[in-house]
């Protein structure tokens, strides 16, 4: 039985625990004080930073938010607690990334950025060399998805596709922190100075699709994902949680705890 944290317990939490068979990880989960989140028999909750640290998780993982990245895993890596995060923009804050970077050489815990809802994250880190690298992200979404923004600017996306947003992948994880996670990573990926983000309704989009085009002295690449959502979290893409589950299993691996 191995002993693994979480941070938040929402759409992604709930499915990398069901992706482990429910006798051979007992989870303990950081939960803001009464939340009241119903949990699996083998997830007790902790409100508290330390109470996790104390039960000493072989790895936790992070499905919460960007404010909860920067309030809790430097602490765990400094605890030496590998810590993998789904909330990459939180890395858009450069302060933040060097306390995580910092605290992961203090503690010897890795920290592990998956690759989320979208691949080919190899493909950008080998062009990123290139000083003519130029990437562009398109996040391309279904209307109903982006309701409350088009209503806030007082747009309608019913009869075409509108753009959201266009510029860069910094100001993308900022304005949408909860949603633009993917663009941030393709900003790790290739350098966030190569990198441009694009914000899309469109009443055709088959998903939530994210749309990678590439072009470098190496060559042209275009990658599409067209993602089915959580059936929670209609915004969030199953594929999400099953890179984490991959990127955990590799961690424990790494560590030996399997
Ligand atoms: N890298 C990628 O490609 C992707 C990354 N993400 C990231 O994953 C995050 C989680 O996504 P998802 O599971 O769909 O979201 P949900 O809203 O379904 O779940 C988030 C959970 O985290 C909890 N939470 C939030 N802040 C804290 C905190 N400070 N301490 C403890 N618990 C907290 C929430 O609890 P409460 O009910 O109390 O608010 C909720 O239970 C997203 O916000 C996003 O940052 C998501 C999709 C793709
Ligand atoms: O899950 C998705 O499709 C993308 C997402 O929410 C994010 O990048 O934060």
């Amino acid at each position: 039985m191995v002993t693994l944290g979480l941070i938040g317990f929402g759409t992604i939490a709930r499915e990398v625990v069901s992706a482990f068979p429910p006798d051979a990880v007992r989870w303990v989960a950081l939960l803001r004080e009464g939340a009241g989140t119903p949990l699996p028999p083998n997830v007790s909750a902790v409100t508290r930073l330390d109470a996790l640290i104390g039960v000493r998780p072989r790895a936790v993982v992070e499905a919460a938010g960007q404010e909860a990245v920067a309030a809790y895993a430097p602490a765990l890596l400094e605890a030496g607690i590998p810590t993998v995060i789904a909330s990459v923009g939180a890395l858009s804050d450069p302060g933040l990334a060097a306390r995580l970077a910092g605290a992961s050489r203090n503690g010897g815990a890795r920290f592990v950025l998956p690759s989320g809802a979208l691949g080919g994250l190899d493909y950008l880190r080998a062009i990123a060399a290139l000083p003519d690298a130029r990437v562009r992200y398109t996040s391309r979404k279904p209307p109903a998805a982006w309701a409350a923004e088009l209503n806030s600017a007082g747009l309608s996306a019913d009869n075409g596709a509108i753009t959201l947003f266009e510029g860069t992948p910094t100001e993308a994880a900022r304005l949408y922190p909860r949603n633009l996670n993917a663009a941030f990573a393709v900003a790790l990926a290739a350098g966030a100075g190569k990198v441009t983000v694009r914000v899309v309704a469109d009443p055709k989009a088959a998903g939530n699709t994210h749309e990678i085009e590439a072009e470098s002295a190496a060559g042209t690449a275009s990658f599409r994902f067209v993602n089915a959502p959580s059936p929670d979290n209609p915004k969030t893409s199953a594929l999400t949680a099953l890179s984490l589950v991959a990127a955990l299993g590799e961690l424990l691996d790494l560590e030996g705890h399997r």
